[in-house]
């Protein structure tokens, strides 16, 4: 139903988180499983608004904000920056976006980053996407992603790895238990994993042209 005249659309004027009343995608998979380049399709299709946890740190840590050097030394070390700093960020970029609909990709990291989330924001999401994908072939992409990143070195991606296996697992495994874990074979290339995505999110939910 579109917004009566003279009304004013919830999604411009909310305040707060239980203003909007967002609907919420977590988007997980190991470091270069595919997250940003399968988000940036499904934003295509889907009318969704992106939100990379990682790309909302680094932005941060170059605004010379006062958390700046903490969030570069965790970013280097491949550790997970306290949920207070990320939930602010991520809260902030959903009151700004004018959606209501919101990939939240990279997040939650960890069982604290899971447990802050629910308790701040009291959001539940639909669904977690989970892009599945080996070490291996994560590695490959990840040495010839090409974009600076100071993460993408062999040492730190190997860092990445082990908090991947010790820490966001935990957090697959909560919501699996749910039913809210919906695996995608991400080892295949990207048209092909984007075929398995779309039936995911379903026709009925694509975006007219
Ligand atoms: N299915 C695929 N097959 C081959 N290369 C891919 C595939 N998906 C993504 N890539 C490439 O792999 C690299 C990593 O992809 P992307 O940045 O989307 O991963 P990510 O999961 O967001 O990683 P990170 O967790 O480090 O942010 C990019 O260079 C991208 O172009
Ligand atoms: N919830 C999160 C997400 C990310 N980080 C830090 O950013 C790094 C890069 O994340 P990408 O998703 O872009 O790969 C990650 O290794 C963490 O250092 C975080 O702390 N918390
Ligand atoms: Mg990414």
């Amino acid at each position: 139903m579109g917004t009566a005249v003279g009304a004013v659309d919830n999604k411009e004027t909310a305040r707060s988180l239980a203003d909007l009343n967002p609907s919420v995608v977590f988007v997980l998979g190991g470091p270069g499983s595919g997250k940003g380049t399968q988000c940036a399709n499904i934003v295509k299709h889907f009318g969704y608004t992106h939100l990379s946890a990682g790309d909302l740190l680094r932005a941060e840590r170059n605004s010379g904000s006062e958390n700046g050097t903490m969030i570069s030394n965790m970013i280097k070390e491949g550790q997970i920056v306290p949920a207070v700093v990320t939930i602010k960020l991520l809260e902030r970029a959903m009151l700004e976006s004018g959606n209501d609909k919101f990939l939240i990709d990279g997040f939650p990291r960890n069982e604290e980053n899971r447990a802050a989330f629910e308790d701040v924001t009291k959001i539940v999401p639909s669904f977690v996407l989970y892009f599945d994908c080996s070490e291996e072939e994560m590695e490959r992409r990840l040495l010839s992603r090409n974009q600076g990143r100071e993460d993408d070195n062999v040492e730190t991606i190997r860092k990445r790895f082990k908090v991947f296996l010790e820490s966001t697992k935990k957090v697959l495994e909560y919501y699996n238990a749910q039913g809210k874990v919906r695996k995608i074979d991400a080892g295949r290339p990207i048209e092909e994993v984007f075929q398995s995505v779309k039936g995911i999110f379903g026709p009925k939910n694509e975006k007219a042209d």
